[in-house]
């Protein structure tokens, strides 16, 4: 593929803030007068929403297997990658998305104990090599996230999804194995500080994309 737009995900933990920031994200690269698309994961087209829907259904009637889960995850990636993504970066237009594989490595993998090897399979045959330009992964501590999540949750009066019913010790393994992939690849992954005010985590965050988006043109 001839890939010239860039593309750029928002990744991390729950509550940390990253649909927040997507916006901020998005519209400052408008600003710059660059086209973007901007997405989310699982889902970003119809297909890829239904998708998104069983896996976050929290039916107790019957659970979802491990691996029909990891599978629902890549089967939604590949139908996202060949109906948006895919065809956005060819056009030249920049592709910003919550969440991406690194995801998968971190819920399925960290969370669920998935062998990364298993994970990595997959991602080579979906994805053909394709990955993101930079990785923006909003950190912090659990408890404080958790915090943001439950005032977010009441105030909408939304349900717990499938994943966010999930124990400590799951998003603790979910934070530890995407800390462990920003530091194995610290040229796409940027580590920004999710735990202090908005502005200063956008002001992080306007920092990094600076620096990139001048390094790309
Ligand atoms: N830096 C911040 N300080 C305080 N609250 C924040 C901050 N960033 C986001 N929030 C709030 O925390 C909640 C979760 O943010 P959200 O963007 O929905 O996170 P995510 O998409 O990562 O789950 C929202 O209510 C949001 O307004
Ligand atoms: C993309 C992706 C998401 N997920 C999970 C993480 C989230 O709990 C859930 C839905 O994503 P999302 O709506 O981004 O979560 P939130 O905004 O609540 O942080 O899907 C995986 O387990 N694996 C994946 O590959």
């Amino acid at each position: 593929m001839t890939k010239r737009g860039r593309f750029i995900t928002l990744e991390g933990g729950e509550g940390v803030g990253k649909s927040t920031n997507m916006a901020f994200v998005v519209a400052s690269l408008e600003a710059q007068g660059i086209e973007v698309v901007s997405t989310r994961e699982p889902g970003g087209t119809p297909r890829a929403e239904a998708i998104r829907a069983l896996l976050l259904d929290p039916s107790p009637q019957e659970p979802l297997h491990t691996d029909a889960e990891l599978l629902l995850m890549f089967a939604a990636r590949a139908q996202h990658l060949a109906e948006k993504i895919v065809p956005a970066l060819k056009r030249g237009v920049w592709v910003v998305c919550d969440r991406f594989t690194d995801a998968t490595f971190a819920y399925q993998g960290g969370g669920r104990g998935v062998a990364v090897e298993r994970i990595a399979q997959l991602e080579a045959f979906v994805q053909q090599g394709l990955a993101p330009d930079l990785t923006l992964l909003l950190d912090m501590p659990l408890t404080a996230a958790q915090a943001r999540l439950e005032s977010r949750l009441s105030s909408q009066k939304e349900q717990r999804d499938r994943f966010e019913q999930e124990q400590g010790g799951f998003f603790q393994a979910v934070r530890n194995a995407y800390l462990a992939r920003a530091s194995a690849e610290p040229n796409r992954f940027a580590l920004i500080n999710a735990h202090q005010a908005l502005a200063d985590v956008q002001a992080d965050i306007d920092r990094v994309v600076a620096s990139r988006v001048a390094q790309w043109r």
